[in-house]
């Protein structure tokens, strides 16, 4: 039976708590072979109570070598700095199975009532899914399945990538063992049909944010009918130059923590993550994403050297039936002297997986609070909306 959102609280489920801080988790009994029931349980726990009261994480020894952790962001980094025209040769389109590049603005974050462009540019990568084969499996075909446009222009960046990714990929299935233990489910529970390593319909974003200053301001969608205003502030005179020094006051004291209007133009927008799992591996010198706590407050994920910080998105709350639940978060890169790359890995369900409560955390008291959803069908709702290109 499935029991629309209720308003009330149900017993023994946490709102997002009033964290104040990021828990920071050791993964070595989940990545380590030989390792100890006693100790994959202990990290276990550290995840369950995270995922339960915050939604975000940083890991440490998570078996990722430093020099690949910090090698493909400088790798990035360089890629970002090509001509636009060279980055324009992978350009994201929808016959390219939104994959590729992204130029500034082009994503977007939705609100009620508008949207606002987001102040940064990306390579969006998911496993690749080749249409025939699919269709050979009698699977039905996807608008998002193809192959990626890989950053060919630069090939030691490239070569890196693939690398990297085949890793962050094995990092998440580790991750996803302890979460399952966390929840009281067996070690494997998301392996075979619904998140397993080799279906695993994973989504990397190589992120660039140049900084938010007043030049970079578009206006939201809702005023994007008057035709002066859908070009950047500061271009079209006195009035727009004043408009967009507002704005950017408001990104700063979004900064420092303050809500401030969806209409205001930020590096990402606040948002929660549609998917499983998320470890984003972030530049070091830059403290540019925050997290929202239950009261409210923005808490600063800072960077600490060596780790990635994780965060939960909306399957897992389908899946362990409402006790986790998505934190929401956002991006600002408002020092005007500094850029930040960062990069993304989501660990994704099967395309084909159906996500829906588990039984063992559903009963009498707490009955399915979502209804089943194919993530194939949950994915292609997110990824056809997130662009005005
Ligand atoms: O760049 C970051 O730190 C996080 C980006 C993010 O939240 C996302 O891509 O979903
Ligand atoms: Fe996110």
């Amino acid at each position: 039976m499935f029991v629309r959102h209720a308003a009330k609280r149900v017993a023994g489920y946490r709102q997002a708590s009033t964290f104040t801080s990021i828990p920071v988790i050791d993964a070595t009994a989940l990545v380590q072979p030989n390792q100890r029931a006693a100790a994959k349980a202990a990290v276990a726990a550290q995840l369950h109570a995270a995922c339960r009261d915050v939604g975000f994480f940083y890991v440490k020894n998570h078996g990722i070598p430093a020099a690949l952790q910090q090698g493909i962001l400088q790798q990035a980094r360089a890629w970002f700095d090509l001509p636009e025209a060279v980055k324009n040769e992978i350009l994201i389109r929808p016959d390219k199975h939104f994959r590729g590049y992204q130029r500034l603005g082009a994503n977007v974050t939705r609100y009620d009532g508008g949207y606002q462009r987001d102040w940064h540019e990306a390579i969006d990568l998911y496993r690749e899914a080749d249409a025939a084969a699919v269709a050979a499996q009698g699977l039905p075909a996807s608008p998002i399945h193809g192959p990626n446009q890989w950053p060919v222009q630069r090939p030691a960046f490239d070569q890196l990538l693939r690398l990297y990714l085949n890793s962050m990929l094995g990092l998440g299935s580790s991750l996803m063992r302890g979460i399952a233990l966390g929840l009281g489910l067996e070690e494997h529970f998301f392996d075979g049909q619904r998140a397993a390593i080799q279906d695993s319909y994973w989504c990397a974003r190589v992120i660039h944010y140049p900084p938010l200053t007043e030049g970079t301001f578009h206006r939201s969608s809702a005023s994007e009918n008057d035709a002066s205003s859908s070009d950047p502030a500061g271009s079209s005179g006195t009035a727009a130059s004043a408009a967009a020094a507002k704005l950017h006051d408001a990104a700063a004291a979004a900064l420092k923590g303050a809500e401030v209007d969806r209409a205001v133009q930020l590096s990402c927008g606040e948002h929660t993550d549609y998917g499983l799992l998320t470890l984003v591996n972030q530049e070091d010198h830059v403290t540019a994403l925050q997290v929202k706590n239950a009261r409210g407050e923005w808490i600063p994920a800072t960077p600490i050297p060596g780790t990635f910080v994780c965060n939960i998105g909306d399957m897992l709350k389908v899946w362990s039936n409402g006790l986790y639940k998505p934190t929401a978060h956002r991006v600002i890169n408002a020092d005007p002297s500094l850029s930040r790359i960062s990069i993304p890995f989501f660990y994704e369900p099967a395309f084909e997986a159906r996500v829906e409560p588990v039984a063992r955390l559903c009963s009498a008291d707490r009955p399915p609070q979502f209804p089943p959803v194919r993530y194939g069908n949950h994915l292609e709702s997110k990824v056809l909306n997130n662009f005005e290109l």
